[in-house]
């Protein structure tokens, strides 16, 4: 078999009121070279993955087994170099990025046995829910939903001149710490405040109408109550719009804070504020500008099978 590649993306999930089901697709990618061996060997490389196990409990490694537990047949066996560029534990779906890829890359080996909605429901049930493995897969903006029947989405394609621009902290949060701090029920009013606001934002997102994001992205459910765990979150969902921010929201469980911008208009203000709430919170990090990617998760074949990870080695963009 030839070596192959899998290029999966960092996203986004929530995007305030979309708790669980909404998310978009961040391009900062974690790749997967794959070349068939003997015997199976996952090698996390690079500084963002140092003490990244390389056993069975590597998220790579597990979410390959999963795709062949799906379809009832062994692993074939291969070599696997994972390397991200998405940092982990920040609320930009590493994990989400690294078991898309993983599945995918089974799925490769094993022949291609799951289409993508197979792919991305094996995803989901390991995840607990979809709104990072579905842009992840798919990229754009996509709707997900989790339940006993299976998993639905609709991917949106990102609204012209919309972009990202994402406050990433250097201190890392566990999706799990974040989400122990959530309650465990929620008022009806809560309910119908997180559902029409959810609503509102598929809908104005899907129809462009990014003057009505700031109010569609207003969350009861999450937000509140991890903004002890983010220091300077409150502020900027407050205050974000008055520096040039079309919207802002936590990013998955955070710390990372997205901001919608419009790509047409200098962020340099935006950016300046952001960086003046990480100082006033003694933090650190970096505030970069990202288009929404529309890639969603590629596989590649690498042509030259004597040397796969060789930069010059030519590689033919495939499937997903
Ligand atoms: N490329 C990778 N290879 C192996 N394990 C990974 C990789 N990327 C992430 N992980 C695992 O995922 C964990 C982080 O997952 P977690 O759900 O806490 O955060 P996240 O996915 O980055 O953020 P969020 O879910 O809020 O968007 C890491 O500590 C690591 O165990
Ligand atoms: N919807 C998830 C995304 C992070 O994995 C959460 O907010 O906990």
């Amino acid at each position: 078999m030839t070596p192959f590649t899998v290029r999966a993306p960092a996203s986004s999930a929530n995007l305030g009121p979309g708790f669980d089901s909404l998310g978009l697709s961040v391009p900062l990618f974690t790749t997967l070279r794959v070349t068939k061996q003997d015997v199976t060997e996952v090698v996390p490389l690079g500084a963002e993955l140092e003490g990244t196990p390389a056993d069975e409990s590597n998220y790579v490694y597990r979410a390959m087994l999963l795709a062949a537990r799906r379809v009832g047949r062994e692993l074939p066996p291969a070599r696997v170099e994972i390397e991200t560029e998405v940092p982990l534990a920040r609320g930009l779906g590493s994990s989400a990025a690294a078991l898309v890829a993983g599945i995918v890359a089974g799925n490769e080996l094993l022949g291609r046995p799951l289409d993508d909605e197979a792919v991305l429901d094996v995803a989901a049930r390991e995840e607990g829910h979809p709104d990072n493995v579905a842009p992840a897969l798919f990229g754009g903006i996509v709707v997900a939903t989790l339940d006993r029947l299976g998993t639905h989405y609709v991917r949106l394609e990102p609204p012209a001149h919309l972009g990202v621009t994402v406050l990433i902290p250097d201190f890392e949060l566990s999706t799990s710490k974040a989400r122990a701090v959530l309650p465990k029920e929620y008022s009806r009013a809560d309910a119908v405040h997180a559902l029409s606001h959810a609503a509102l934002l598929a809908a104005a997102l899907s129809q462009e109408r990014l003057d009505l994001l700031r109010h569609a992205m207003q969350d009861y459910i999450h937000q509140i109550w991890r903004a002890p765990l983010v220091p300077g979150l409150s502020d900027i969902l407050e205050e974000a719009h008055r520096h040039g921010a079309l919207g802002a929201a936590l990013s998955g469980a955070g710390p990372t804070v997205l901001c919608f911008h419009d790509a047409r208009e200098d962020t340099g203000r935006l950016h300046a504020y952001l960086r003046g709430v990480m100082r006033k919170n003694g933090l650190t990090g970096r505030v970069e500008d990202f288009p929404i990617d529309t890639g969603g998760t590629v596989v590649s074949r690498v042509q030259d099978a004597a040397s796969p990870s060789s930069p010059g080695a030519s590689r033919a963009p495939e499937r997903r």
